[in-house]
């Protein structure tokens, strides 16, 4: 054992040896360099006098002799071997990579790119000595002897033109490939005109720029001249950014900038660029090869769906206005107000597709809470249903009054999805719920709500606000880039969607059909998107960004290497249309998923959007609520229901069929959602599922059931008292073993087998896995802290 560690020392030893120390290479280095010196002036001293030392040559043990070189005969000597028998004046390149190497050692700069130089600069002195070779044929000297020979061997196989035209192409690869010559930016440059390329015009640029010394102008320096310039060339960078303090102390407002501090900024970009740079050059390399990453590569003769799919309803597209209506219903709302002594200043109606809005201006020194409690008896006197009083309306210095239409018009998804706002919608998951008040198209982002709770008594409109919503998503995005879990208790609201399966659906390994419609399925495809949840951040924490979006953009770009596991990441959108079953009987099992994936999966990707027909208390629980900011009302049977779902009153108050409240966390919007009939959901999911598809549906990761673990529920007074700790024991080492908790609590097996039945009730460690430690369901300590509080604040 102990000669293992002594040979390990001493081959670790010798391998350190063999690479140079930093004062080794800075010896090495400056030797080249001296060297490189010596051979720059024994060439040139060679031109001069090579022909008096010639005869010197064959001479160079004789002391007595002497050389007229200025290195005496070791300069004839060698200079005779380079340029007479070598190169020629092409041999000069060679004291210049011997001196460039010599700085890189002695300047301790990372040596990357220098073997490229060294192969180039060998390139450029065999073209060089062939083309004088070539062109100066009669003095031999330029040319070299390689130079001469080289030209006469190639010109007795192609002739003179064919050498000229093998030394114009040389040429053209050493111009591209070593100096970065680029014809076009030659071109341009050209078309720019004269007065473009005057030569004083762009250093003064440069120094007006500096002298502002404002850090934005800093910034963009490099940028507008890498773009004149060169677009990769960061020396440049580099030594504008050491340009600044010379210049900076002429300027008294710069001085709280001192010296060392941009000295150091310099430095620690530099470094950071450094490490940046070596994928950024491979993925750029890959994307020059390849092009971007298309994810919709394998389904690229992919069509959307067209808009012939889906019906007008009746709409000609704008609502007609009915006069006679609209001045009668202005006449009640004056009278009833005169009626309570509130007199008016002006009025206004806007009118919507269901509902006209009336803005009613008071005059001075009326309480608007006065007019607040007269809902009721306007309601009475426009004898009409669904009024509802916005008092003050917000951002506005008015009270609005909004009144259904006799004959309401029908918003069609149609002319949502042909909207332009829809259309031109640069969103993540845009979703066109329908129409505001004014008649404007109401569009959202799903990713950005980020999770979606929707509520309604029974007919009101909600299975068609889930059409609307996955309607909006199927005319926008390809297969490639969202996959839909539906969970379908009712069994038959959105089985039409079992045709688009091997394109748009997600589901767990080894199941048949992936619309979930039972409770068991439910809970684990709610445990195994936790778990897909847990890859992803892993996946994001690799790839050292913050969310989904980012990812796919470096994965796009070549940056992340499939090899390690990375991949592109669709958006993953749940729908769960009858919460209030699923929440009745099976609890605590669903909730505790749900509200782990509410509180976590934003920057993953994963939405969630639940419906329910009961908004109770017990179906819409505290740690639900609390992290499903977006909500939308649908008519509710009482102002409670309103309550629970808005916060607010108000969505007892709608008129039904589609009138619908939204709200992502502040104002609250009504709008008549978009009308999709079965009909046409059929049309567009039979235009989808009948083209090429995905071999199976988007496979979810493999959730093992715990059938055997679902009789343990532990309330949280039960818990034992070491709980807590044991929890955070078992999030840091991320393994769930009870002999960890024993080990680390110094506590009896028994006991840590206990407590690990309690970690596992909570949802904080998996199921039992046989001889495999249980897998830990939290990822760190920050949302251990979250998912215990929320649970003692939802069971208080
Ligand atoms: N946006 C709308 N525009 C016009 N009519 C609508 C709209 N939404 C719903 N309706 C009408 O209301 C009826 C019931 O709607 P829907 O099936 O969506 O109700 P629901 O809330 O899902 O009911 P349940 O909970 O019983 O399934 C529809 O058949 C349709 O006639």
């Amino acid at each position: 054992m102990a000669r293992k560690k002594a040979t390990k020392t001493r081959t670790k030893k010798k391998a350190s040896r063999l690479r140079p120390s930093k004062q080794n290479k800075v010896i090495l280095g400056s030797l080249l360099i001296l060297i490189s010196i010596a051979l720059f002036f024994s060439f040139i001293s060679f031109y001069l006098n090579w022909q008096s030392d010639q005869s010197l040559l064959t001479e160079f043990a004789d002391r007595n002799r002497e050389a007229k070189n200025l290195l005496n005969k070791f300069g004839a000597s060698v200079s005779h071997f380079f340029m007479f028998k070598g190169f020629g004046l092409a041999s000069f390149i060679l004291p210049v990579l011997l001196c460039l190497s010599g700085l890189y050692l002695f300047l301790g700069i990372p040596r990357k790119g220098l073997t490229s130089k060294w192969i180039w600069g060998l390139v450029m002195m065999i073209w060089t000595s062939i083309g004088l070779g070539f062109f100066a044929a009669e003095s031999p000297l330029l040319g070299g002897q390689i130079g001469f020979e080289m030209n006469d061997f190639l010109q007795d196989y192609i002739g003179k033109i064919g050498v000229l035209l093998l030394l114009l192409f040389c040429l053209v690869v050493i111009l591209v490939r070593f100096f970065n010559f680029d014809p076009q930016e030659f071109a341009r440059a050209l078309n720019r005109g004269a007065t473009a390329l005057v030569p004083e015009r762009k250093p003064k640029a440069v120094v007006t720029d500096l002298d502002d010394t404002d850090s934005e102008e800093e910034t963009s320096n490099p940028i507008t001249l890498a773009s004149e310039e060169a677009e990769e060339d960061a020396t440049d960078l580099y030594t504008h950014k050491t340009d600044i303090p010379p210049v900076t102390p002429e300027e008294p407002s710069t001085e709280e900038l001192p010296d060392t501090g941009s000295e150091l900024k310099v430095e620690v970009e530099q470094q950071a660029n450094e490490e940046e740079e070596d994928t950024d050059v491979a993925a750029q390399k890959l994307v020059d090869n390849f092009g971007e990453f298309d994810p919709t590569l394998e389904l690229s003769k992919y069509k959307f769906p067209h808009l012939d799919l889906l019906d007008t309803h009746g709409a000609s597209g704008g609502i007609t206005i009915n006069q006679e209506e609209l001045e009668e219903n202005k006449d009640k709302i004056v009278n009833t107000l005169k009626n309570y002594k509130i007199g008016i200043a002006q009025i206004k109606a806007t009118i919507g597709p269901t509902v006209t809005l009336y803005e009613i201006v008071p005059e001075a020194g009326i309480r608007i809470s006065r007019i607040k409690n007269l809902e009721d008896d306007i309601a009475l006197s426009l004898a009409a249903l669904g009024i509802r009083i916005i008092a003050p309306i917000p951002g506005k210095g008015t009270i609005g009054i909004e009144v259904p239409n006799k004959k309401p018009t029908i918003v069609s998804m149609r002319s949502v999805i042909a909207s332009k706002k829809f259309q031109q919608a640069e969103m993540q998951l845009p979703i066109a719920f329908g129409k505001t008040i004014s008649n404007e198209t109401f569009v959202v982002d799903l990713a950005k709500m980020p999770h979606l709770l929707m509520a309604g008594a029974t007919g009101q409109g909600k299975s068609v606000g889930l059409n609307a919503i996955l309607t909006s998503l199927l005319y926008k995005k390809h297969p490639a880039e969202v996959k839909f879990i539906l969970v379908d208790p009712k069994k038959v609201e959105l089985t039409l969607y079992n045709k688009i399966e091997r394109h748009f659906l997600a589901k767990l390994p080894d199941t048949e059909e992936a619309i979930i419609t039972d409770n068991t399925k439910v809970i684990h495809t709610l445990n195994s998107l936790c778990i897909e949840m847990d890859n992803r951040y892993e996946l994001l924490k690799s790839a050292l960004v913050r969310n989904i979006a980012e990812y796919n953009t470096k994965f796009k770009a070549r940056k992340l290497n499939p090899n390690e596991g990375h991949r592109y990441l669709p958006y993953i959108v749940l729908v769960i249309d009858e919460f209030a079953d699923l929440i009745m009987s099976a609890g605590k099992e669903v909730e505790t998923p749900i509200a782990r994936l509410a509180q976590l999966a934003r920057a993953i990707g994963i939405h969630l959007i639940i419906a329910t027909q009961r908004p109770s208390v017990n179906v819409i629980t505290g740690i639900i609520k609390a992290n499903f900011p977006a909500r939308i009302a649908f008519r509710v049977t009482s102002k409670i229901d309103s309550r629970t779902i808005l916060d607010t009153q108000g969505a007892d108050q709608l008129i039904g069929r589609g009138d619908m409240l939204y709200t992502q966390g502040n104002d609250i919007v009504r709008l008549q959602c978009a009308f999709v009939d079965t009909p046409e959901v059929a049309k567009i999911t039979d235009y989808i599922g009948s083209q090429r598809a995905y071999p199976d549906a988007h496979l979810l990761p493999e959730y093992e059931g715990e059938d055997s673990g679902t009789g343990i529920d532990y309330s949280i007074e039960e818990r034992d008292s070491k709980f807590r700790d044991a929890a955070e024991v078992v999030v840091t080492a991320q393994q769930g073993s009870a002999s960890l908790i024993q080990r680390k609590l110094k506590l009896g097996y028994n006991r840590a087998g206990r407590i690990i039945d309690q970690l596992e009730a909570a949802g904080i460690v998996g199921p039992f896995e046989g001889s495999k430690a249980r897998q830990v369901l939290v990822s760190d300590l920050a949302s251990l802290e979250h998912l215990l509080n929320n649970e003692t604040k939802s069971d208080s």
